[in-house]
């Protein structure tokens, strides 16, 4: 069975050295040249095709959506994290979570965030506020030295840790994530960077979790909120912070991806609104060159 096979298929050697055959004792003829070329052919066609769509996918796709903000997003969000997540058996997160634990250091915060961005950087796309951004955050937040800090969207804790890194003695990050999956490995990414005495981790949606703060964790109100959860949330969640007397006089909201992909009731509201105000940070989304930004609004009462 195998002889059949190998008489109607050749070895790459063979093709590449027809003599091969021919001490194999098989005649050379016209009718096996044309097979061998044919062979050939397909062999070359599918190792091009191959390399072809490599390239699409590592590098000329991505080129060409990085200005797009639609397109980008679909793509890293959507396309690649279903092929990586079916080739692999794994989660984005869980990939992340593994690069952390391979490349940081145990209890350095900053090698976690250093970790992250060199994996989305080189390896997956993740939506984490990213390097560039980060850097705004870490002004607001150095600015601002808060004491208590709310989060929302945790996702798998990257801003946690580069909010959590540079908070004051005593000071706490509450950080709100409804997807268990994602807070479980927030859980990690913050335990491994050594801050879990700095950051309480809350596994439920904003909209349930804002009017139980005051009473949960005894607290007046924010110094500062990162909103960071999906776009639809920031309006409603800012006016149910309100409401709730989470917010005091100077308190400030610094809201993520208002551009990209967008957050325009939110941004309506606080630039017209009395009682904040608002500044544009311009920057870019997270690893692309698509234009994004924070908008930083104080409330004034
Ligand atoms: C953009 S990601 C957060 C990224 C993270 N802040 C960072 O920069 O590393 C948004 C996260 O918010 C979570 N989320 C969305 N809506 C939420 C809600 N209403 N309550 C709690 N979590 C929410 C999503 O599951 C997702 O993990
Ligand atoms: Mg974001």
């Amino acid at each position: 069975m195998i002889g059949r096979w190998q008489s109607i298929c050749p070895t790459v050697r063979e093709l590449a050295h027809p003599s091969l055959k021919a001490r194999r004792g098989e005649k050379w003829t016209g009718s096996t040249a044309c097979r061998d070329t044919m062979w050939l052919t397909l062999l070359y066609s599918c190792t091009g095709g191959a390399a072809l769509l490599y390239a699409l996918y590592r590098w000329l796709i991505p080129a060409a959506v990085q200005y797009h903000g639609g397109l980008a997003l679909i793509w890293h969000d959507v396309i690649v994290e279903w092929i990586l997540d079916t080739l692999t058996h794994s989660t984005r997160p869980q990939r992340l979570l593994s690069a952390v634990q391979k490349n940081a250091t145990r209890g350095d915060p900053s090698s976690v965030v250093k970790a992250i961005d060199q994996f989305c950087r080189q390896k997956e796309w993740a939506m984490n506020v990213g390097d560039e951004k980060g850097c705004i955050l870490d002004l607001v937040v150095s600015e601002v030295n808060p004491t208590f800090v709310l989060e929302l969207g945790t996702y798998c804790g990257y801003s946690t840790v580069r909010i959590a890194r540079l908070l004051p003695p005593h000071a706490k990050v509450i950080t709100l994530e409804f997807n268990p999956d994602f807070a479980a490995i927030a859980h990690q990414v913050i335990a491994w960077a050594g801050l879990e005495d700095k950051v309480h981790l809350i596994v439920g949606a904003s909209g349930d979790w804002i009017p139980k703060m005051k009473e949960q964790f005894g607290l007046n109100s924010f110094d500062l909120v990162f909103l960071d959860h999906w776009k639809d949330r920031y309006l409603p969640d800012t006016k149910l912070m309100e409401e709730c007397g989470l917010l005091r006089q100077g308190s400030i909201l610094l809201a993520d991806n208002v551009i990209c992909p967008g957050a325009p009731d939110y941004l309506d509201y606080v630039r017209r609104s009395s009682q904040y105000e608002s500044q544009y940070f311009k920057s870019h989304l997270e690893y692309t060159k698509v234009e994004d930004g924070l908008e930083k609004s104080i409330f004034l009462g």
